[in-house]
């Protein structure tokens, strides 16, 4: 058996592709290409905002231009992107744009990496190819998963090895997922298992198919990582990511890039890639601003912005008792705040000063 590295989140791994490498960074931008699929997987995750419906999103940002997908890539600085849906090949011209859009705007080390349900021929693969695709992912539907030898996914995964593309599997760590690790074993493909998760949109169809939480903090289903420990002893290139790494480390990394990026001199990075800076809000905005100056702030710890002003923390609370006699009366607040790291994100904590 393989030797397996785990980590503190539960995942564990034999093997790592190159997609799930830079996604253990945070350095991978998810493009959700269209939410039409035409499977109906019982677990499948979708949000009703986005299942059934042909809307582009990258990351959480909703994309109506190519302006709005590259804004995003720059935003956390990625290196690379997942293509998801839906799925994905239900548009594959509009799939084929994005991947020559991102290779050309990001150069070829940009790596992209596809998730279908579906297993396309020989041709499609090779516009895939073409067009730059670095890594494809199939998740057969689990009917398929008893004789995947004899399936069309075995063609595709044989295909898309031969036009250069690292192929694997992906599918959710349920009954029946060994027999899956036994044919990537004997294809010599890599198999990721994800720990199967509750959403709000599948949690009925996941009870009535016998599973439960594995706990009230987290929505992993109990059970699934069990399936994966027996399926993992069956293959060499193998992966299991849990459901705390994909809330706890992905969104972190990817928070603390952004925040990196974006953060001006006065503002605090925590290390969940929050930022926490001190505002300034209400009242007589013009006195605040000339408060400062008279105290000859440094111009470089606050910024001035319509009705506030945001000022670094550690100079708010060293300020406070002086400036707050002056500027309380005219209706001025001073808190000191940490927020997701982008514009208008959403606020984790307020204190009031
Ligand atoms: C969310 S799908 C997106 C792409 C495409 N719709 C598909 O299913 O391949 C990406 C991966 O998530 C996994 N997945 C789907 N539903 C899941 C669930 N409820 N819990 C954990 N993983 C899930 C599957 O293994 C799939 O390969
Ligand atoms: S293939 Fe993906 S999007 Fe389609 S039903 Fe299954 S999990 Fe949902």
């Amino acid at each position: 058996m393989e030797k397996f590295t785990e980590d503190e989140t539960g995942s564990f791994y034999s093997y790592l592709s190159e997609g799930c490498r830079l996604c253990q960074k945070g350095a991978k931008m998810v493009l959700f290409v269209t939410g039409l699929c035409t499977r109906n997987c019982f677990y499948c995750p979708l949000s009703d905002e986005r299942r059934g419906k042909d809307l582009v999103f990258a990351n959480e940002r909703p994309v109506n231009s190519d302006e709005d997908l590259l804004k995003e890539a720059e935003l956390m600085n990625a290196l690379g992107t997942g293509i998801t849906g839906g799925e994905p090949l239900l548009k594959l011209e509009r799939v084929l744009y994005y991947i020559r859009m991102l290779k050309t705007s990001f150069g070829k080390g940009h790596h992209i990496h596809l998730y279908t349900s579906m297993a396309p021929g020989r041709q499609i693969l090779e516009k895939l190819a073409d067009a730059g695709l670095d890594e494809i992912r199939f998740h057969p539907p689990q009917k398929y998963w008893n004789d995947l030898k004899n399936s069309q996914y075995a063609d595709a995964l044989q295909n898309a090895k031969e036009l250069g593309i690292e192929a694997g599997i992906e599918i959710p760590a349920l009954e029946g997922a060994e027999k899956v690790a036994a044919f990537a074993e004997e294809t010599g493909v890599f198999l990721n298992l994800n720990e199967l998760e509750f959403s709000d949109n599948n949690s009925e169809a996941l009870l009535m198919n016998g599973f439960c939480l594995e706990s009230d903090t987290s929505s992993a289903a109990a059970g699934s990582c069990k399936f994966a420990r027996t399926a993992l002893t069956k293959c060499k290139k193998a992966h299991f990511c849990s459901s705390v790494y994909k809330d706890a480390v992905q969104l972190r990394k990817r928070f603390q890039r952004i925040a990196k990026n974006t953060a001006r001199e006065f503002d605090e990075i925590t290390d969940d890639g929050t930022l926490v800076y001190g505002v300034i809000e209400g009242g007589d905005q013009e006195l605040a601003e000339k408060t400062l100056r008279n105290l000859e702030i440094p111009s470089e710890l606050f910024e001035v912005k319509n009705r506030k002003i945001e000022i670094a923390w550690w100079v708010l609370e060293e300020l406070k008792e002086s400036i707050k006699e002056e500027l309380e009366p005219s209706g001025s607040r001073l808190t000191i705040i940490e927020r997701y790291p982008f514009e208008d994100g959403m606020l984790v904590e307020l204190i009031p000063l």
